[in-house]
């Protein structure tokens, strides 16, 4: 049996608990013990034993990276968290073919992550461009989803491919059980985090505009993704210039105390601390959308994304 448990050790148990091994770089370090390494696959070097057999399920505790079979099958593959459980199950007897990994998600159990050949760089080069995350957070009249559809109108005319996933929206279907107390905002953010990461994946430009309150839960979304791959950008709108938008009248209704939690009134918004990008009033007026989306575009432009 060999597991690989979050960022901890990989533990080799082909005979005994006590052929215990850890493992870094894709070297198991084994003790000296009688265990049948080689003939399981390992090339025994001193007590250092390779495994080539398995060549390639590897993890370094720096990167939180699994690799499998030569490429990363990670913490940043789209369904795979970096907590998850990975397992080779029952290699006695085994003779040189690769070995499924299963891994433990949540109450998902023995469960394979299956690869194609098609892989999110083939993607990103049918489409000549990078797939990102433009994560736009900030309180509800902030503009978020104007935003998001000029940036999405501008891509377009560039000839790139983007999807919005907007709150509200999402709210209408996919997330629709959720209310707006805290453990369900929460669940709103990691959701609409992990369908942004597919899109991600899928080498798509995913705007997702969202209030997502919340920094612990976008942080982890920043941090379920390849570096890079999440761009924030923070509507820095006062609550007063909201308030005095209030297009849909929730501000005025949660005033009058007809919606309690509303965010920013009597629920909290923690603003992200180090964002990629910060939109916000110069001298007292906003910025159009349009300039708004070219301030993003610049950025996505600069830094490589909109080329393969
Ligand atoms: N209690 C409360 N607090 C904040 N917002 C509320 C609330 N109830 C309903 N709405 C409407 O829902 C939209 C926010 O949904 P989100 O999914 O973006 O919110 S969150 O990220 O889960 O906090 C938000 O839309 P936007 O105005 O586009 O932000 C509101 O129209
Ligand atoms: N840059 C801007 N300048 C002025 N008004 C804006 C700007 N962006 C959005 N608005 C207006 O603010 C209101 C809220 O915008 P919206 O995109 O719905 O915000 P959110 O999605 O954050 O709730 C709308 O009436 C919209 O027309």
């Amino acid at each position: 049996m060999m597991t690989v448990v979050g960022n901890n050790a990989l533990i080799c148990r082909p005979q005994s608990e006590s052929c215990c091994a850890s493992m870094k770089l894709g070297v198991l370090k084994l003790p000296a013990c009688n265990c049948k390494a080689k003939s399981l696959g390992f090339h025994i070097t001193g007590t250092e034993v390779k495994t080539t057999f398995l060549p390639h399920v590897r993890k370094t505790e720096t990167s939180r990276t699994v690799q499998i079979n030569g490429k990363s099958a990670s913490s940043h593959q789209p369904g795979y968290n970096s907590n998850d459980e990975i397992s080779a199950i029952d290699f006695s007897g085994f003779s040189g073919k690769s070995i499924p990994l299963t891994s433990t998600n949540g109450n998902s159990t023995n469960i394979v992550w299956h690869k194609c050949s098609v892989e999110k760089s083939d993607r990103q080069e049918l489409l000549q461009q990078r797939g990102c995350v433009i994560w736009i957070t900030g309180l509800s009249g902030s503009g978020k989803s104007t935003v998001a559809c000029a940036l999405g109108r501008g891509l377009h005319a560039r000839g790139k491919l983007t999807y919005i996933l907007d709150g509200d929206n999402v709210r209408h279907g996919l997330n629709r059980d959720l209310s707006f107390a805290a453990e369900d905002r929460a669940e709103n953010i990691r959701r609409i985090g992990e369908v942004a990461k597919l899109f991600v994946d899928a080498g798509v430009i995913c705007i997702a505009s969202l209030i997502s309150p919340y920094r612990e839960e976008r942080d982890a979304c920043r941090a379920s993704l390849p570096e890079g791959d999440f761009i924030e950008v923070f509507m820095d709108v006062p609550l007063h210039v909201c308030e005095a938008r209030d297009p849909k009248g929730l501000y005025k209704l949660a005033r009058a105390g007809k919606i309690k939690g509303f965010t920013g009134i009597d629920d909290p918004y923690e603003p992200p601390l180090k964002s990629e990008i910060v939109l916000r009033q110069n001298q007292g007026l906003c910025d159009s959308p349009d300039d708004f989306a070219d301030v993003v575009i610049s950025y996505l432009d600069k830094n490589g994304y909109l080329k393969a």
